[in-house]
Formats: structure tokens, sequence, C-alpha cells
């Protein structure tokens, strides 16, 4: 990549501008691609992203742009920030410019027909594109507000992990790099789930105590899903593994964490996500969880009790009743032999 060619960032939400604006503080010109012509406009006019992060302002490097084929011929970079439901729809057909590009995903989501990562999307769109992802404890408002921050980039082609490290490295961003892709990608998608109930557990005042042993049973529940799958637990332990479940479990500006709080005031699903208007990845992630958890045979008590919460009519007092009279485990079960 040339210092001078533009770096692209696919997706107009909190995150994406966010990015974009981290890479132009540190002198790249930044293309933020976005379908909606009146929000790029609205950006290139005030120089803020009123509906995704109101009083931001959007560095003057950052280019609001619409034409997603122009974008991607003039970037070696590509950032993809939209939300997991939309990804597939957006790459595909540009899927013939993507050959050789460095495409690194942030979106913590995964598609429910194949279990698929975002990542692995990618992959199959475009074979020969050179593929990443970032995640890590990362609140789009906190990164644009330059709050001291780290991220993992995570692939097998380490002149990408370089490529990104130089383009976000700066002042208050720091960024860790892994070989493992797919670890990485699973924690920050599977944090969203965990988030939603420990938004719940604060709107009922539930104490401290509670929160600490619902954070640390999630890495247990997530951690034995990821070996199951053949992944490396030591990733969980990482920024992108129990770093992110932290931030996301315990901070009011999570968006899943704001739905599980609304839930908790006794909000339906439906009207706590219109409520949101913005990206939960959570929801999803939490009917596709529970089906693989299934068919995979591994114990994930709390994803099946916040499926039945949310898809089986149950209550919560039920669900906590099942959770707390669970038959008696062993504490970090996962790398111990007689926990499954
Ligand atoms: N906001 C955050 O703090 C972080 C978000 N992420 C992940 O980044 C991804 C994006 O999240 P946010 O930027 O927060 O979402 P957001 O809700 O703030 O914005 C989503 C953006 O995608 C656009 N969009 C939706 N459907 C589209 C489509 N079909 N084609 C083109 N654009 C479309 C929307 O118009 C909006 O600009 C999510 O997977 C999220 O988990 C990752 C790290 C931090
Ligand atoms: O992934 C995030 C922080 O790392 C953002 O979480 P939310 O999508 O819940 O806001």
């Amino acid at each position: 990549m040339t210092e001078q060619q533009p770096i692209a960032v696919l997706g107009g939400g909190s995150f994406g501008t966010a990015l974009a604006n981290l890479m132009a503080e540190n002198g790249h010109s930044v293309r933020l691609w976005m379908r909606d012509p009146e929000q790029a406009r609205i950006i290139r006019v005030e120089r803020q992203n009123p509906r995704y992060l109101k009083g931001v302002k959007v560095h003057e490097k950052v280019e609001p742009v619409t034409d997603l084929h122009q974008t991607i011929s003039d970037c070696e970079l590509i950032f993809v920030a939209l939300p997991s439901s939309a990804l597939r729809a957006a790459l595909a057909p540009v899927a013939g410019l993507l050959d050789g590009r460095m495409l690194v995903s942030t979106t913590k989501g995964i598609e429910a027909s194949g279990f698929k990562l975002m990542s692995q999307i990618i992959e199959e769109i475009a074979p020969q594109a050179r593929i990443g992802v970032i995640s890590g404890p990362n609140l789009a408002r906190e990164v644009a507000e330059h709050a001291l921050t780290a991220t993992v980039v995570a692939s097998h082609d380490e002149a990408l992990c370089r490529a990104v490290q130089a383009a976000l490295h700066g002042r208050t961003f720091r960024v860790y790099a892994s070989a493992d892709r797919f670890g990485v990608e699973l924690g920050g998608a599977l944090k969203n789930v965990y988030a939603i109930m420990a938004g719940m557990a604060a709107a009922l005042g539930m104490g401290e105590n509670t929160r600490s042993m619902l954070i640390t049973r999630a890495l247990a529940e997530m951690t034995r899903f990821a070996v199951k799958l053949g992944a490396n637990p030591m990733t969980f332990l990482g920024l992108a593994g129990v770093g992110d479940l932290i931030v996301t479990c315990t901070s009011p500006k999570s968006r899943n964490f704001q739905v599980g709080h609304a839930l908790g005031e006794g909000l339906s699903l439906e009207q706590a996500v219109a409520r949101l208007g913005e990206v939960a990845e959570g929801v999803n992630t939490i009917k596709v969880l529970k089906c693989r958890a299934e068919e995979l045979q591994v114990y994930m008590p709390l994803v099946a009790g916040l499926h039945a919460i949310l898809f089986e009519g149950r209550t919560l007092d039920q669900v906590i009743a099942v959770l707390m009279r669970g038959e008696p485990k062993t504490d970090v079960d996962f790398i111990s032999t007689d926990g499954f």
C-alpha cells in the first residue's frame, strides 16, 4: 500500500465513523462508504454523523462516498464495518473487484445459514482477497472520543496485520496482532449475547456478585463452545475475549447491554430493538448460537436461558431458578477433563 493511497471504510455507522476518524488523524485519506446519499451529504456539510455519533467532529480527511465500485477500485486496504445482516449482500455484487485487496472485518456477528463468521463469508465471496478481522473492547463512542483503547488485528497474513497496525496505531489507540483469526472473531460475536443478559441484570438491580458471576460463567461457556469448534481457548483470555466481554457486559454504552436493560425494564424484544435504532448483533446471534450449541451438544445454560426468555415465553424468574438449581459443576471446566 502506498502512502498516498486512500483507505476505505465500508459502513457509515458509529464504528465505521470512529475508525475512519482515527486513520484520518493518523494522516491517511479515508473514503467512508455508505449507501445513503443524504447521510453522506449531511456528513460532508456538517462534518459530523448526527444519527450515529452525534457531537463527534468528522475529520476533514474523511470523505463520505456512495460509489462502492469506485471506493474499492481506489483502495487496497478496506475495513468492513457493516452489520452482519448486510455484509454478504453489500459485498457480493463487487466480488470481482476484491481479489488481492486487504479486507478487514470489524463486524461482530454470525450468519445463521452455516454458522459463518464474517471473514468466512468474505472468503467465500472473494477467495483471492487478503482477509483479516479486528476485534476487542472498542465501544465506538469511546474510540471516537479518544479514550485509551486497544484492539486486536487477526490474520494469517502478517503483512496485512502490519498494514492495519500502521493505519490505526496512534496516540490513543493500540493494535495488537494475532494469528488466530477464528478465535478473535468468534469472541467478538459471542460476547454480545452475554451483554444482553448483563443489561437485564442491571435493570433488575442485581448486584456486583451477580454481574461478576455472569461474566465469568459467560467466559467459561463461550470458551467451552469455542473449544468444541477447535478454536484456541487462550485467545479468549485476550482483548478480543475477556476484554470485550467485560466492556460489553458492564457498559451502558453497549447497544447489546441497552437491549437487555430495556427487556429488564419490561419492554418486549421488538420494542427494545426499535428504541435502540442501531445494531445489536446479540439478538440474532442468540438464535444461531442456541441452535449450534444443541447440534454440537455443548452445555450452554446461559444461552439456553436467554433464548427461553426471548423466544420461548419463559419468565426471568423461571430461568434464574433453573440456572441456580442446576447440578453442581466444576469451575474452569473447559480446560479440566471432567467438565463436560
Ligand atoms: N459500535 C461499536 O461500538 C462497535 C461495533 N462493532 C461492530 O461493527 C458492526 C457495525 O456496527 P456499528 O457501526 O456500530 O452499527 P450502526 O448501527 O452504528 O451502523 C450501521 C451502519 O450500517 C449501515 N447499513 C445497514 N444496512 C446496510 C446495507 N445493507 N448496506 C449498507 N449499509 C448498511 C447503516 O445505514 C449504518 O450506517 C457491528 O457488527 C458491530 O458489532 C465493532 C466494534 C465496536
Ligand atoms: O463490540 C462492542 C464493543 O467492543 C460494541 O458493543 P455493542 O455492539 O453492544 O455496542
